[in-house]
């Protein structure tokens, strides 16, 4: 399989100052364009009289930074924080002598890959049903470089090139129109980040850049052919792919409601206003000139069986040898979970999609003796509610996996209660340095231990309610619930619930 990489010359499309609207709001430069057959949807401008139906077709094309140290044909740095335009060669700004390339190199005609698929799992409300997985067929995934990114400062009308990021190595995941909106995009999304992750191919944060999406968006009625698509660009965070998506159907459908047409065109989201804005019309086949690169050699991608028997194992691509060392990916981490924890499978949705969570989860699962379901219960509602009340990661909490594991332990050999334990996590998320041993002494929140201690309270309680003792020998169960309740106010909630009512049972008999 040989991937010659192709160049793509852009007419007219190098950064010159001003070359972008000034409406535009988004900061990257364009990447490179692909092709894909637009259907004639004239017909679709106008819907049917009485067809109130809309289905809403998503296409997203992914740019995932790849994880490396330089850039793709140089050997300039890639660090997301370096002050702007000092991680750039004469190579990558194409000097000594002219403006910016006005070019960018991507596998566009001949990509690396073909033909896949992505498989995500989408929870019903609060649920997860194996019903609900879907697949997003992956049309090809291509490598190219970065291009610069341009700042435009409204105030002094200026416009200001950072070129840090031109010649960074991208790979542009490019999906088939399958799915049909915002959620659907942002999990297919969501599990595609993970996968990078797992496999160290970029690291694949949003906020930094290193996955940018562009959601491809149309409507159309059910059964007549694909809609006019509009291209929501370079959305970086999964909430603003979903609501730019959402809205962007909901804009569509208004439109041709109202006897408009969809215009073939980029938008932007504004994310202060929660819409989208158009930035310029894509109507109109625009020639690329895509020419081959003649100074880069073949990319030639080998498996077992087409791998030549002098080939130097250091110098090829070994298609079989890599597969043979995938990490394990995030659909199979969730199934060892379910059978490693006996957790349920929208537990192991919830411990991959927090970043950090399943690395506390582990750490929490080696060193307490709680059962698991316990400790899934705290770290996905205790823990992580706290998390998100507060904003904060997992990796920003004041309290370790070894303290919720020692507190979930306590808990678990009753040495105190699980409301004394709610106690106890506030304590240690407020006052940071206090051990859950001292907050415990402190608070005096030890279950009492003390069998004798505990039966002499427990025939006082019911020396003092003669009335309530009556009610209960007369087959009033409900009752002896009112007496376990006295008598942990009288142990001041430090008696064991299910221990009182033993002991109550014994003595009423
Ligand atoms: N009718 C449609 N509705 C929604 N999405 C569509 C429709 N037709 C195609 N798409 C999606 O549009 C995307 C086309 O991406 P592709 O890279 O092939 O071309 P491009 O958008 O023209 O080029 P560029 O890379 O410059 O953005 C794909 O993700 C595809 O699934
Ligand atoms: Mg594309
Ligand atoms: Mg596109």
């Amino acid at each position: 399989m040989a991937a010659p990489i192709l160049r793509c010359a852009r007419a007219g499309r190098c950064w010159s100052l001003g070359s972008r609207p000034r409406r535009t709001r988004a900061l990257f430069a364009e990447p490179v364009p692909g092709r894909v057959r637009e259907q004639s949807s004239a017909a679709l401008q106008e819907p049917r009289p009485g067809a109130h139906e809309w289905a809403a077709v998503v296409g997203l094309e992914i740019h995932a930074q790849i994880s490396s140290n330089s850039k793709l044909f140089s050997g300039s740095q890639v660090s997301f924080l370096a002050p702007p335009n000092s991680s750039v060669s004469f190579f990558d700004a194409s000097l000594p002598g002219t403006l910016p390339a006005g070019y960018q190199i991507t596998q566009q005609r001949l990509p690396i890959a073909v033909n896949g698929c992505l498989t995500y799992s989408l929870s019903v409300g609060a649920h997860w049903s194996p019903s609900a997985t879907k697949t997003v067929r992956i049309k090809q995934i291509q490598l190219e470089q970065d291009s610069g990114k341009s700042l435009h400062d409204d105030t002094r009308s200026q416009t200001l090139i950072d070129l840090n990021r031109a010649g960074v190595g991208l790979m542009e995941v490019v999906m088939e129109p399958d799915m049909s909106c915002g959620a659907e995009a942002a999990t297919a999304v969501r599990e595609l980040q993970l996968i990078l992750r797992a496999l160290g191919t970029s690291q694949a944060n949003m906020a930094e850049g290193q996955l940018r999406v562009d959601a491809n968006v149309s409507v159309h009625h059910p059964g007549e052919p694909l809609g006019v698509r509009t291209e929501v660009k370079n959305l970086n965070s999964i909430r603003f792919l979903a609501k730019a998506i959402d809205y962007e159907i909901q804009r569509q459908i208004e439109e041709l409601r109202n006897g408009g047409k969809i215009l073939n065109e980029t938008r932007a989201f504004d994310e202060k206003l929660g819409c989208t804005v158009s930035m310029r019309d894509k109507e109109g086949k625009q020639d690329y000139r895509f020419m081959p690169e003649p100074n880069l050699p073949p990319l030639i991608l080998y498996d077992a069986e087409s791998l030549p028997t002098a080939a130097d194992p250091q110098q090829v691509v070994n298609i079989d040898w890599i597969r043979e060392r995938l990490p394990e990916l995030p659909s199979v981490t969730r199934g060892r979970l379910v059978e490693q924890y006996g957790i349920l499978p929208e537990h192991s949705f919830a411990l991959l999609n927090e970043d950090g969570l399943l690395e506390f989860f582990q750490t929490v699962m080696k060193e307490t003796r709680a059962e698991p379901k316990k400790v899934i219960g705290w770290i996905l509602s205790t823990f992580l509610g706290y998390l998100k009340q507060r904003n904060l990661a997992v990796s920003e909490s004041p309290i370790s996996p070894s303290s919720l594991a020692e507190l979930l332990s306590l808990v678990d050999s009753k040495v105190i209660s699980l409301p004394a334990a709610k106690q106890v996590f506030e304590e240690l998320w407020q006052n940071q340095g206090k051990t859950t041993g001292q907050i415990i002494q402190e608070k005096k929140l030890e279950l009492l231990q003390n069998q004798e201690e505990l039966e002499e309270i427990c025939q006082a309680v019911l020396a003092e309610h003669p009335q309530e003792v009556m009610a209960v020998k007369k087959g009033n169960q409900k009752v002896v619930n009112k007496l376990i309740g006295m008598v942990r106010r009288a142990t001041e909630g430090r008696a064991d619930p299910i221990r009182i009512k033993q002991i109550l049972e014994k003595q009423l008999q």
